[in-house]
């Protein structure tokens, strides 16, 4: 199963990046940063629809995207027009870097996510080093005990965390650790089926005061069409998670303008 493989690859890697920074040494560089984190989920909870743009030159379900775009063209296209970015640091499957990551915090005030396949604590220090503000959680990688510790050692630093479910029984799963952002991934990350159906099911099983709690709801994945805005908006999400769509487009700024209007006017 290809969530096996990435993980399985993502270990190895871990093995690199621990060679060319020791664990201690990122724990304390973590430590001692002085950077105020951007709050990212206080930039999606507000009036109408709010965008996560995403940077990323690949995937599985999709191969290779038009590795022409520039990160620095899109970053400042993003700047005027999303509410927060999200950029993969996964190197093989999604041909992400953390590198990308310190480029885009060097030119950007809005927050900034790691998208990751996160599984240890040294990849938490790391996000704070390389300038995140918010780290990926993904249930379906981690049991309560291991997701607990890192999502706790993640605000410790700062960092706010997306809580990534896919089913059910993952949605429980994080209602009963009570975290403060879920996002539901519209793509099946074991076959990449994608139904925007996810989202309205499990959108439907929230406690009915999650958002008076200030608790904060993302879609995630798959957004392509207006009417998958459109058919999103009784989900009530905060926000949209959206990366082929947008680094496919010459313009992703004015498509990100254009899907907040059909939103607000849907
Ligand atoms: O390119 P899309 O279909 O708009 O999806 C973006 C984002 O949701 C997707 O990249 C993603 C969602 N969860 C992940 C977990 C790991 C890596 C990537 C992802």
């Amino acid at each position: 199963m290809i969530l096996d493989v990435i993980v399985e690859d993502k270990k190895k890697r871990l093995v690199e990046h621990k060679a060319a920074v020791s664990e201690e040494e990122m724990k304390q560089k973590a430590l001692q940063s002085t950077r105020e984190s951007v709050g990212f989920a206080k930039a999606l909870k507000k009036d109408g629809l709010s965008v996560i743009g995403e940077f990323k030159k690949a995937s599985p379900s999709h191969g290779a995207m038009d590795i022409k775009v520039d990160l620095k063209e899109r970053i400042l296209q993003y700047n005027d027009s999303v509410d927060a970015i999200s950029c993969l640091t996964e190197e093989d499957h999604f041909y992400g870097s953390t590198a990308y990551l310190e480029q885009i915090r060097k030119m950007t005030n809005l927050p900034v996510i790691r998208k990751d396949f996160i599984i240890e604590e040294y990849q938490v220090y790391e996000a704070k080093v390389i300038g995140a503000d918010a780290i990926l959680l993904i249930a379906a990688i981690l049991d309560d005990e291991t997701f607990k510790r890192l999502y706790d050692l993640a605000y410790s630093l700062g960092l706010d965390v997306l809580c990534e479910v896919h089913d059910e029984a993952e949605l429980q799963r994080m209602l009963a650790l009570d975290v403060e952002i879920i996002g539901i991934n519209n793509r099946n990350l074991k076959t990449f089926e994608v139904t925007m159906d996810t989202t309205k099911k499990l959108s439907a099983m929230l406690p009915k005061d999650f958002k008076e709690r200030g608790k904060v709801l993302v879609s995630e994945s798959g957004v392509s069409t207006d009417g998958d805005i459109s058919a999103l908006k009784q989900s009530h999400a905060d926000a949209f998670l959206i990366g082929t769509a947008l680094m496919e487009s010459d313009n992703p700024g004015a498509l990100t303008k254009h899907w907040k209007e059909v939103y607000a006017n849907g």
